[in-house]
């Protein structure tokens, strides 16, 4: 079993509910019969390993040299981190950031946290795309900071709602590692 259907078997064992009515509320207020929660795979080790491995790969696929990788928090986190850990793995370096929903109303007062900042180079992570709604509010933040977002990696596209063709109307490539159709 390669990284990608081991991914697949995880998200079926821990991470995916079904409804026979649409009772599930999703970040867009709609109404779902089904929904994926990968931070029940993401956050565990082997999932780190897994999504950090795969997502790792996609940007060598792409031949993409990013100077960071990040997206919206929480659901991005863990991608993001473990990528970064698989950049050292690999003997590279890139800086893992979370984009704050809301600025820190304390502290430093920072809506982007990590090392990276105006003129970097950033792949923008997402757990799961329906609308592309949270992906386009990490998108506008990052570049509001002065990052160039060369693309977006998500680990599921839903492939509703017009999900990717939203995001890539912002001028950004969109690839997802699973679909939907993996779980049918
Ligand atoms: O494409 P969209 O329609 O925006 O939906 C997908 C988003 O919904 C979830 O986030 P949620 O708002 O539940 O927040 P969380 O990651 O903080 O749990 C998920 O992590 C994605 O970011
Ligand atoms: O659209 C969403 O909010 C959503 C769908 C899903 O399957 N998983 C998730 O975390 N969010």
């Amino acid at each position: 079993m390669n990284d990608r259907q081991r991914l697949i078997e995880l998200i079926r064992q821990r991470a995916y509910r079904r409804t026979e009515t649409p009772e599930i509320t999703l970040a867009s207020g709609k109404k779902s019969c089904f929904y994926f929660n990968l931070k029940k795979v993401i956050c565990s080790s082997e999932g780190q390993y897994l999504s950090g491995r795969l997502v790792y790969d996609k940007i060598m696929a792409l031949g993409l040299a990013p100077d960071g990788v990040g997206g919206l928090t929480m659901g991005a986190d863990p991608i993001s981190y473990a990528t970064a850990y698989t950049f050292h793995l690999n003997h590279g370096a890139v800086e893992a950031f979370s984009i704050r929903k809301e600025p820190k109303d304390h502290g430093a007062g920072l809506q982007i946290e990590g090392n990276i900042g105006q003129g970097a180079r950033v792949i923008i992570t997402e757990d799961v795309v329906t609308t592309g709604g949270s992906t386009i509010k990490a998108i506008t933040i990052a570049r509001a900071h002065g990052l160039q977002v060369m693309g977006v990696i998500a680990l599921l596209d839903r492939c509703e709602e017009n999900g990717r063709q939203n995001i890539e109307a912002q001028g950004v490539p969109m690839h997802a590692i699973l679909s939907i159709a993996d779980f049918k």
